[in-house]
């Protein structure tokens, strides 16, 4: 199993000396042209980089939202040390909320965004109850971002075991958008099993979307596979029918950025064109997502918001237009596929397949069972 993620690679990670902290991200809008680390000071700055996808991807959106709010208190300690001044214990609640709460205005679609905003919450309403010092929740608030990122990194592990096991020797693959490394804190969802599969001397070859209109697969998962070694063939998002119907596509691995009670997933737009092709050329379609990539409290994915994004990512190609100027253009980040369409769900707790409203249930009821 690949446990040594290479540095450059890493998404998200938290800095501090005597004199300052910082969250650390490798900026995802300007690769794979230039590789360029952010040393992020404040949760407006955190925001900042969540919404315009410096950092983006389900898992390492979640993390990084987790150390923000981390940040956010760190620097009003500074802030008041600095004037002279202690905070309060209410004043650092009060803080926590508000950053909570700018950060979860960022993007509405990955749950993991929430999920992890509201466990940081949590652990800070839970040390609040307990009447704790300000430099303590602070503390605690750090080690409970950090235990996020580890443990998103041993989930990203697991999905990767569960998944390399439906790969066989010399497979044909195909996956959307970029669910790799880039993605999460650790070796990613979609790309994890393939990274699993390659090390352990599996031939495979992988066909990337380059997923328009930001191109996270051109852009992000051919860079990323490219640094592996991973032998891949980059297309055109309307090649993907032609390749499954001639190019021996064997099976599709996806992320997610919220599943449904019943299975119906939220993933980068085009997800779904991708499913219907998989099913008419009988290609098993896998989506692979952490536990916190699941929402039961939506019983379908009509209930999941669908995040709608500048018109400009459409008509133009980084600097360049490409469409004509005033143009009626529509922009939804995500789709939802059905869960008709899905194999199975490869989650770090095991591989959920239909009827999903009781496999994933049944998921959930294990991960809580084992203490977590
Ligand atoms: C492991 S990442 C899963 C999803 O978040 C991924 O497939 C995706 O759709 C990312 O969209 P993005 O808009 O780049 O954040």
């Amino acid at each position: 199993m690949p446990e040594d993620l290479p540095q450059r690679v890493r998404t998200v990670w938290w800095e501090e000396d005597e004199k300052s902290a910082t969250v650390v991200l490798l900026d995802q809008s300007l690769l794979p042209q230039q590789v360029v680390y952010l040393h992020l000071k404040d949760e407006e700055q955190v925001a900042d980089a969540i919404k315009t996808l410096k950092v983006r991807g389900a898992p390492a959106i979640g993390v990084t939202a987790a150390f923000g709010m981390a940040l956010a208190l760190y620097r009003l300690q500074r802030e008041a040390a600095e004037r002279g001044e202690a905070l309060t214990l209410d004043q650092a609640h009060a803080h926590l909320l508000a950053a909570g709460h700018l950060l979860g205005l960022t993007r509405p679609t990955a749950v993991n965004l929430f999920w992890a905003i509201e466990r940081m919450q949590r652990r800070a309403d839970q040390l609040v109850g307990q009447g704790c010092g300000v430099e303590e929740l602070g503390r605690a608030l750090r080690t409970e971002a950090q235990a996020i990122a580890d443990e998103d990194f041993a989930a990203c592990q697991r999905m990767g075991e569960y998944g390399a096991a439906l790969i066989a020797d010399g497979d044909t693959l195909l996956t959307h958008c970029n669910a790799g490394a880039l993605a999460t804190a650790g070796w990613g969802t979609a790309l994890a099993p393939m990274y699993v599969a390659s090390r352990a001397g599996k031939q495979i070859h992988v066909f990337v979307d380059e997923t328009r209109p930001i191109l996270q697969g051109a852009r992000l998962t051919a860079w990323e596979l490219q640094q592996e070694g991973i032998p891949l063939t980059l297309i055109t998002d309307n090649m993907a029918g032609h390749f499954m119907h001639h190019g021996g596509i064997k099976a599709v691995f996806v992320g997610a950025d919220r599943i449904a009670a019943n299975g119906d997933v939220a993933n980068k737009i085009g997800t779904y064109s991708v499913a219907v092709l998989a099913r008419a050329h009988n290609i098993p379609f896998y989506v692979v997502a952490p536990c916190s990539t699941v929402d039961l409290s939506l019983p379908s994915g009509e209930h999941i918001p669908i995040e709608q994004r500048n018109p400009e990512e459409v008509t133009r190609v980084r600097d360049a237009q490409v469409a004509p100027v005033g143009v009626n253009v529509a922009n939804p980040a995500f789709d939802v596929t059905p869960h008709t369409y899905v194999t199975a769900i490869i989650t770090e707790k095991g591989i959920a397949r239909p009827p999903y409203e009781v496999t994933l249930r049944q998921i959930f009821r294990d991960e809580h069972d084992s203490g977590r």
